[in-house]
């Protein structure tokens, strides 16, 4: 329904309906409230749209400018976009689409500033579609990508809604303007939260339908002699092309498997939230909020690299790569931009840090930064045996986190103001808390191989591509394993020569491993990636469509070159 919408209107789109705004209501409205709306947008009876990122705002939920004044007399909030910057900017659907939004507005109430909260706003009549009274809206014009998505803009001038309109799950307003305190106040940033998790799988997806692509056309394709004068082999005999693809394909079932935890992890957390419980959110954000960021970045530079794979089909809309990657570089930036959600997650890091300094045993994904010793215990390690590779990874990121934090703590010994000192070290949090959401998907990775419930010759190549991925990785990052010791030259060699036998392991495998998404053409969209292989034949059709097609001579030519040639010709 919402892909049928999606393509037809070619300028509409309720990906955010189902995605931001309906969750919404589920997490953030009261049961009276969900009886009100939520049935209506689970039967698109209406449709919504998640406005909280304006002009000026989008990190930075505090400083959003939109205001929702509480008017007791009317017992009403007045909705009111009090400068430019201030005006609604970016969300899906709400240009031409929505017919309601949840807008975020910084809530007022006897002159006070609560700061930002839900509220639902009805912004287009049921009628005849029509922006309702004091509401301005539009589509913010063409994107990257995804432009079947009408991404827009929203102005309010003193809308006023009724008081029951605030969704009022956590905080309250009564009706004489008394604001009744939510259990957290990061409570009003429970959806972003459980829409950065569900991006994990979207990264997973769309890393699977990449290498799906890659790695049939990669079949198919035939070019070059590996030696003269035999048949041109399938490009995916070359290892270089294994070793641009088969990371990729190992990423997308580490980012699969990372993705279920993370389903398991909010199932869990936001449960014992219901019942008051708020200890795991602190977590659930750090951990959602990381692996938002590292699977969206891996999987828009893998994309890239599936794309680069596939020579010049590869960057044909044809292949269907170039959609691909620009849906996924959206990911990076919205829902939280990416350097932003990764500073959340080191945030947590150095909290923890210092917990376990303070001596607290710490628990959950970052139990082992009390459990990993300082000191390197060098020696020939087995560089093909998983538990070696996760405890690699794990030493790396404890180490990375230590030395992050304790810079830190040395800038604000100098006398550094806390955010100075965390401002000069933000590069190497990064790094650090990169390093931890890394060890993490290695581990989980590990686990799920050791646990899943498949047949053990399945077991056995999804170890080896649990191998090749955390190997790959030790390569790529060679340098943060040497640093104190505790991997050796020898290790990371061994590492490499490991990393080779696991690409020619895979390589039987490799169309097994990719069919294994069961991704049908219909989603794939793509001529490479073809179930039947039938690549060339339906090259040529799909290129025969182009619109420059439908006339032998195109219209341009009388209009443009025909005179410009004729001037030119005229001048010799
Ligand atoms: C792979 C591709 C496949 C194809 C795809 C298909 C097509 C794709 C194309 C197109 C569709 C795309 C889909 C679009 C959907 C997107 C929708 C949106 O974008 S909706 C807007 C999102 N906006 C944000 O996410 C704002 C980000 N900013 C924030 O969340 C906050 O401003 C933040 C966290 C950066 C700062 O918030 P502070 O300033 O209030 O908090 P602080 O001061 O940093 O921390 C205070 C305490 O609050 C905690 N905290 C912060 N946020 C929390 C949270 N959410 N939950 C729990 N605690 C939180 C912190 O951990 C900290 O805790 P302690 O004090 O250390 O204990
Ligand atoms: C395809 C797409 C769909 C979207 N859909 C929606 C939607 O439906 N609803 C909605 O409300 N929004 C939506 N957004 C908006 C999205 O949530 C914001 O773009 C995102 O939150 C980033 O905020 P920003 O654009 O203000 O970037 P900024 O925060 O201005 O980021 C710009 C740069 O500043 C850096 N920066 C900012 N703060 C810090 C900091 N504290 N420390 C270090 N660096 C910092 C960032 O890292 C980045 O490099 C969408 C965006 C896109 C691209």
């Amino acid at each position: 329904m919402a892909a049928a919408l999606q393509t037809l209107g070619g300028g509409i789109g309720i990906t955010l309906h189902w995605i931001a705004f309906t969750p919404t209501i589920e997490q953030q409205a009261t049961e009276e409230q969900k009886k009100k709306w939520l049935k209506l947008a689970q039967d698109v009876a209406i449709v919504g749209a998640y406005a909280q990122t304006e002009m000026g705002h989008g990190t930075f939920v505090r400083g959003l400018e939109t205001t929702a004044t509480y008017d007791p007399s009317t017992q009403e909030f007045v909705i009111n976009s009090p400068t430019l910057t201030s005006t609604k900017w970016w969300p899906g659907g709400l240009g031409k689409t929505a017919n309601h939004a949840t807008v975020m507005a910084q809530l007022y109430t006897r002159g006070k500033c609560y700061g930002p909260h839900n509220f639902m706003v009805q912004i287009r009549s049921l009628e005849n579609h029509q922006p309702c009274p004091g509401v301005t809206l539009g589509d913010i014009g063409p994107k990257m990508e995804s432009n079947g998505n009408d991404n827009g803009f929203a102005r309010f001038d003193h809308v006023r809604i009724p008081r029951e309109n605030m969704l009022m799950k956590f905080a309250r307003v009564e009706a004489d303007g008394t604001y009744v305190q939510p259990p957290s106040s990061k409570l009003a940033y429970s959806n972003m939260v459980y829409l950065r998790g569900t991006f994990v799988m979207s990264a997973a997806q769309a890393l699977a339908s990449a290498t799906t692509i890659a790695v049939r056309y990669s079949c198919v394709r035939r070019q070059s002699e590996m030696k003269p004068g035999e048949p041109e082999p399938q490009i995916l005999e070359y290892q270089t092309q294994q070793y641009k693809l088969f990371p990729q394909l190992a990423a997308a079932y580490a980012f699969w498997f990372a993705s279920w935890f993370m389903t398991q992890q909010h199932g869990s957390i936001t449960g014992s939230m219901e019942k008051g419980d708020m200890s795991g959110l602190a977590e659930l954000h750090a951990l959602s909020a990381g692996l938002k960021s590292y699977t969206t970045a891996v999987t828009a530079r893998g994309i890239d690299v599936c794309r680069m794979a596939c020579g010049g089909h590869g960057y044909s809309h044809a292949s269907g790569l170039p959609a691909l990657f620009g849906g996924a570089a959206a990911l990076c930036t919205a829902e939280g931009e990416n350097t932003v959600m990764m500073l959340q997650t080191a945030r947590y890091l150095v909290k923890c840090f210092a917990q376990s300094q303070a001596g607290k045993r710490l628990t959950g994904t970052v139990a082992y930064l009390s459990a990993v010793q300082p000191s390197p215990v060098a020696g020939n390690r087995n560089m093909s045996d998983l538990g070696t590779l996760v405890a690699a990874f794990q030493h790396r990121a404890a180490r990375m986190v230590r030395h992050a934090a304790m810079q830190m703590q040395g800038e604000m010994q100098k006398g550094k103001a806390r955010e100075d000192a965390w401002n000069s070290c933000s590069v190497l949090l990064i790094k650090a808390a990169e390093a931890h959401v890394h060890s993490f998907v290695v581990r989980n990775f590990a686990e799920t191989v050791q646990t899943v419930e498949v047949d053990e010759s399945v077991r056995a190549v999804l170890t080896s591509l649990c191998q090749l991925y955390s190997l790959y990785g030790i390569t790529e990052h060679a340098g943060d394993f040497l640093k104190d010791g505790y991997l050796t030259g020898r290790d990371i060699d061994a590492a490499s020569s490991h990393l080779s036998a696991m690409l020619a392991r895979v390589r039987p495998d490799a169309v097994a491993l990719v069919d294994a998404f069961d991704l049908h053409d219909k989603i794939l969209r793509s001529v490479l990636g073809r179930y039947d292989g039938r690549v060339y034949e339906h090259l040529y059709e799909w290129a025969k469509k182009s619109p420059l097609n439908k006339s032998e001579v195109h219209e341009s030519y009388y209009k443009y070159l025909q005179p410009f040639l004729k001037s030119n010709r005229a001048k010799l």
